[in-house]
């Protein structure tokens, strides 16, 4: 089957949205939640297929959704759709096993992050292009941080001037994402984890406060207010 959205660029983008969304509640899996009327993945995708360099994009969808988000991605983009696993990188590892030959460059950008600025998935892009095997966007912490010992007793105050919140796009040499995925044992939280365990450098770019992952019900109404305010 051919989804090729630029035939000239460089770049695929995976797009983990199998998750269920337990930390949203009640409602179904969370990328076929609704934001502004479409679903979270549907914004996702839009904003991905607008980056020029994006040659494919491929979704992990829920097992049971795979002909649905086919059905719902038509009209959005041309996008390949398989089936997602029980952890986000069994998702990821899946679509990875599906981007045709060509792309050089694989991002990784969860469907939770749905208004994420095509702009960002062109930075991170970009800064593999120009040598870093493995890139993250980032943003500075901005609370004070506490150790804590159980809930409720402080052992110390962390340092938070080298301490960064992590977002997607994830992007990778190819080769790169393949080897980590192909070496991976126990889940991790992100792609970039896998790649650090491989001894690869990975390269902090700035983030974006419009790339915020839906993960809690105030995230959603956060998302809302910026989806209504032109975001
Ligand atoms: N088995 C999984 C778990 C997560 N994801 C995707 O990974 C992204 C980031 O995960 P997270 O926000 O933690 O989503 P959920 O796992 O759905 O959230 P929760 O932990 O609250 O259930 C999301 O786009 C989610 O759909 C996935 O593709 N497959
Ligand atoms: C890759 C990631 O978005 C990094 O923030 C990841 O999906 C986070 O998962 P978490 O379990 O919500 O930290």
């Amino acid at each position: 089957m051919t989804a090729q959205l630029n035939p000239r660029g460089d770049v695929a983008v995976l797009v983990p949205a199998a998750g269920a969304g337990v930390r949203l509640g009640p409602g179904g899996p969370k990328a076929l939640r609704l934001l502004g009327g479409e679903s979270l993945l549907v914004h996702a995708v839009r904003r991905i297929a607008a980056a020029p360099s994006v040659h494919t994009v491929v979704v992990a969808a829920p097992a049971a959704e795979v002909d649905a988000v086919r059905r719902l991605l038509a009209p959005v983009a041309p996008v390949l759709v398989v089936a997602g696993g029980a952890e986000r990188q069994e998702s990821v590892a899946n679509a990875l096993a599906a981007v045709p030959p060509g792309p050089g460059i694989v991002l990784v950008h969860d469907a939770a992050r749905a208004l994420t600025p095509s702009a960002l998935v062109e930075t991170v892009a970009a800064a593999v292009r120009a040598g870093h095997p493995a890139v993250i966007p980032v943003l500075p912490v901005i609370d004070t941080i506490k150790e804590v010992d159980g809930d409720s007793v402080v052992l110390g105050t962390v340092d938070r001037s080298a301490l960064r919140a992590v977002q997607t796009p994830q992007g990778f040499r190819r080769e790169v994402l393949a080897a980590a995925h192909a070496a991976a044992g126990d889940p991790l939280t992100d792609d970039a984890g896998l790649v650090e365990q491989q001894g690869v450098p990975v390269f902090c770019v700035p983030g974006s406060e419009y790339a915020l992952k839906v993960t809690r019900p105030f995230d959603l109404t956060l998302a809302e207010h910026l989806l209504a305010a032109g975001h």
